[in-house]
């Protein structure tokens, strides 16, 4: 029976070894993490991530061919295939610092299987990691090998969190590269031969190392560019009077562009699309290629102008301040469907109001009190690292800020209400019932554009929609940014 061994039990090594097991009942896959309570978690009913489907999958196979445990050294030791889904971080300090990726974890990860293995392995980087890692990789693996042969490949992940069961059954693609040697072959075809059993093999896709690794780089930059194009179309929108939703469906409908991607929001979050771009970033200026550096950085430049212009609208609104007012956060994870809030914009939204002295009353149906308040103190970049690891950025929660229970809860006697995760009960909400609870003026500023603005204005909001037409009172107020 073929033993694989992931090391890293979180967003991706969880779901895609659950998937790998279910569809390979064949295979024996055992994930492994160094932080013990996330690995009891997923050996519980409470798994430590919330992801659609993805509870039924592991219910399914765990304890039959799906296993996870903290004994890494065991586990990898056994291994025929050894996948890396580690935490790769921005730089906090030295060299590269704020743009490079941190490689600590990998590092570590690659030692731990020099040190252990007693029999060849092929070794996948499942993790995103810069171009050249591989070789790094290599070189870590074949200075400590005591004659044991590793093979490299690259195998990045494209799920999307919130849909990630879905776009594991059905990838759009699933690409591995390895060396062009015939021991580098032979790896990708043992690898391809793990997805044939599910994956159509017009989509398994094999290329040579580097273009696995930058390919990674390069999807997540194009789609945060989408994001960040259809973000800056917003602006012009609300000074033009026309409305983004009819530009991006107008656009989109080119074939050559296509629909997807092109909704306009307060920013985008995650906790790939602004690290792996600055790490991008990071290769080009190291390339000697700093106007391609430069281009890119844009995309991060617009998403953070987003955000503050958020801010600012919401401010400006409210008769240039919203000190001692008690605004209303709807929403705080970085998309729907998940409870992740790695860079999420509700991040930087609410400490751009806290430090206009805001009372912020937030309400996420999946984000945690004690989370939130964790989040708002920390410092940038410190969020992803493994949060047994994380280091102490501050001390005493915010106190400006408390976390509701429900919505109603949280927009009670409020002045104005943000949405900033387009959560599907946010559409539903009695509107009427939270506007006669709240301060008059009432105050939508909808950041995810969910709302039927026309409606909520029939019941006396006065809303903002990104990248929509400007209602008359916000036509009056301050320009933004
Ligand atoms: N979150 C996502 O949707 C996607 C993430 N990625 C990439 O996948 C990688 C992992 O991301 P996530 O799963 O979100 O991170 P995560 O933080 O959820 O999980 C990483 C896990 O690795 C463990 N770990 C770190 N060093 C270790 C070591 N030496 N031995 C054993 N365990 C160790 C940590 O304790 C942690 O549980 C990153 O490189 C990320 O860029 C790629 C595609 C999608
Ligand atoms: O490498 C990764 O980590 C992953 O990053 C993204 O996945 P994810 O961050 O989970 O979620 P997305 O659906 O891409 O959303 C990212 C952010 O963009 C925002 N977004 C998305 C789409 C859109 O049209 N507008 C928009 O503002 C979302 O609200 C969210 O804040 C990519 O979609 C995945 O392919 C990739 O594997």
């Amino acid at each position: 029976m073929v033993k694989i061994c992931c090391i890293g039990a979180g967003y991706v090594g969880g779901p895609t070894m659950a998937v790998i097991a279910l569809k390979c009942p064949s295979i024996e896959v055992v994930v492994v993490d160094i932080w013990e309570p996330r690995i009891a978690a997923w050996n519980s009913d409470q798994l430590p991530i919330y992801e659609p489907g993805l509870y039924e999958v592991v219910k399914e196979c765990r304890g039959r061919n799906l296993f996870f445990s903290k004994d890494v050294e065991k586990h990898v030791a056994e291994a025929d295939i050894v996948f890396v889904s580690v935490n790769t971080p921005t730089k906090t300090q030295g060299l590269g610092a704020g743009k490079a990726a941190d490689l600590t974890y990998w590092e570590s990860a690659a030692r731990t299987i020099a040190d252990v293995s007693k029999s060849d392995k092929i070794v996948v980087e499942k993790s995103t990691v810069p171009v050249k890692t591989a070789e790094a990789i290599e070189k870590i693996l074949t200075h400590n090998s005591k004659g044991i042969k590793f093979q490299i490949l690259s195998n990045p992940e494209f799920l999307a969190e919130g849909t990630a069961i879905g776009d594991l059954f059905q990838p759009d693609r699933v690409l591995i590269g390895g060396r062009e040697t015939p021991e580098g072959q032979k790896a990708i075809q043992a690898l391809k031969a793990v997805y044939a059993h599910w994956v159509p093999e017009d989509r398994i896709l094999t290329t040579n190392l580097w273009s696995a690794e930058l390919s990674k780089l390069a999807a997540n930059a194009f789609l945060a560019q989408r994001i960040s194009s259809v973000n800056a179309m917003s602006a012009l929108c609300e000074a033009t009077g026309a409305d983004v939703a009819e530009v991006s469906y107008a656009v989109g409908k080119d074939t050559r562009i296509g629909p997807k991607f092109l909704n306009a929001s307060v920013g985008f979050g995650g906790s790939c699309f602004q690290k792996d771009i600055l790490n991008l970033v990071y290769i080009c200026e190291c390339n000697g290629l700093p106007e391609v550096a430069e281009y890119w950085k844009q995309v991060i430049k617009i998403n953070d102008y987003q955000k503050s212009r958020f801010v600012n609208r919401v401010v400006s609104s409210m008769f240039n301040t919203v000190s001692q007012k008690k605004i209303a956060v709807l929403g705080f994870a970085f998309k729907k469907d998940t409870g992740d809030t790695r860079e999420t914009p509700a991040i930087d939204v609410c400490q751009g109001l806290l430090g206009d002295k805001a009372l912020l009353s937030i309400y996420d149906p999946q984000v945690q009190k004690e989370h939130i308040q964790r989040d708002l103190i920390m410092k940038k970049f410190d969020w992803d690292h493994p949060l047994h690891l994380q280091p102490k950025s501050g001390s005493a929660a915010v106190e400006q800020v408390t976390v509701t229970s429900d919505a109603y809860e949280a927009t009670k006697e409020a002045h104005g209400v943000c949405i900033l995760t387009e959560w599907d009960e946010f559409r539903t909400l009695d509107y009427k019932k939270i506007y006669d609870n709240m301060q008059k003026p009432a105050f939508v500023f909808d950041g995810r554009n969910v709302v039927n603005a026309d409606k909520l204005r029939e019941i006396g909001f006065i809303v903002y929609s990104i990248g929509k037409p400007l209602d008359a009172w916000l036509k009056d107020m301050p320009a933004v940014a």
